[in-house]
């Protein structure tokens, strides 16, 4: 397993290393020993699956407050995506950066999103289908947005034409949400 890091600090891509053959191929997809040996500590206890109909539907920017935080590890399983985080800790050298990456079925990269981080993405094909691990429950009055076009962030995401949930388009910027990430 190769660790990439990205632009932000704890924010890393996970590159599984595969075993092709006549048949296709094989990949562990998550290893405990070789996420622990790697210096991540996550006790993944409910795993997600999304499925996108459209290519250009944007899902995000999510988090769950304090003390139902949640580290997410994702993946894309058919498709392709490119995933964002926001470093939403308040006091991180980072605070109110963000990066992007592209998933994809073919690319075997995972994207570790820390706990204090908004999380989204957007789909790049048809018919996509994301997997990922948390190590919180869900909680649905813990579940918190940021406007995906926040001008402060200013992301640039890959479509214009986008499919987005009712949710989803009346979040507040990061500057008025509810925000409980603090670090030293
Ligand atoms: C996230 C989640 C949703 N739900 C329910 C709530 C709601 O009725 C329905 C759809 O929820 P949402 O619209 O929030 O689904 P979605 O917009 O796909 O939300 C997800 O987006 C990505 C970007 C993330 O990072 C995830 O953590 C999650 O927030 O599913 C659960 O039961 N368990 C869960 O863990």
């Amino acid at each position: 397993m190769k660790i990439i890091k990205t632009g932000l600090e704890g924010a890393i891509m996970l590159e599984t290393d595969v075993f092709g053959d006549n048949r296709g191929y094989f990949t562990e997809s998550y290893n405990k020993l070789r996420f622990e040996e790697a210096g991540i500590d996550c006790a993944f206890i409910q795993e997600n699956h999304s499925f996108s109909q459209a290519a250009g539907t944007l899902r995000g920017l999510h988090y769950q407050l304090a003390p139902m935080a949640q580290t997410k590890l994702v993946q894309v399983v058919t498709g392709a995506i490119y995933d964002v985080v926001v470093d939403i800790r308040q006091g991180s050298p980072s605070y109110g950066q963000w990066t992007g990456v592209i998933l994809s079925e073919s690319n075997n990269r995972l994207l570790l999103v820390p706990r204090g981080f908004a999380h989204g993405f957007c789909t790049l094909t048809a018919n996509t289908h994301v997997f990922y691990k948390v190590d919180q429950y869900y909680s649905k009055t813990h579940d918190r947005g940021i406007l995906w076009s926040d001008p402060e962030l200013g992301i640039v995401w890959p479509s214009s034409d986008l499919v987005l949930s009712d949710k989803d388009k009346l979040h507040p910027c990061l500057q008025d949400a509810d925000n409980n990430f603090h670090i030293e």
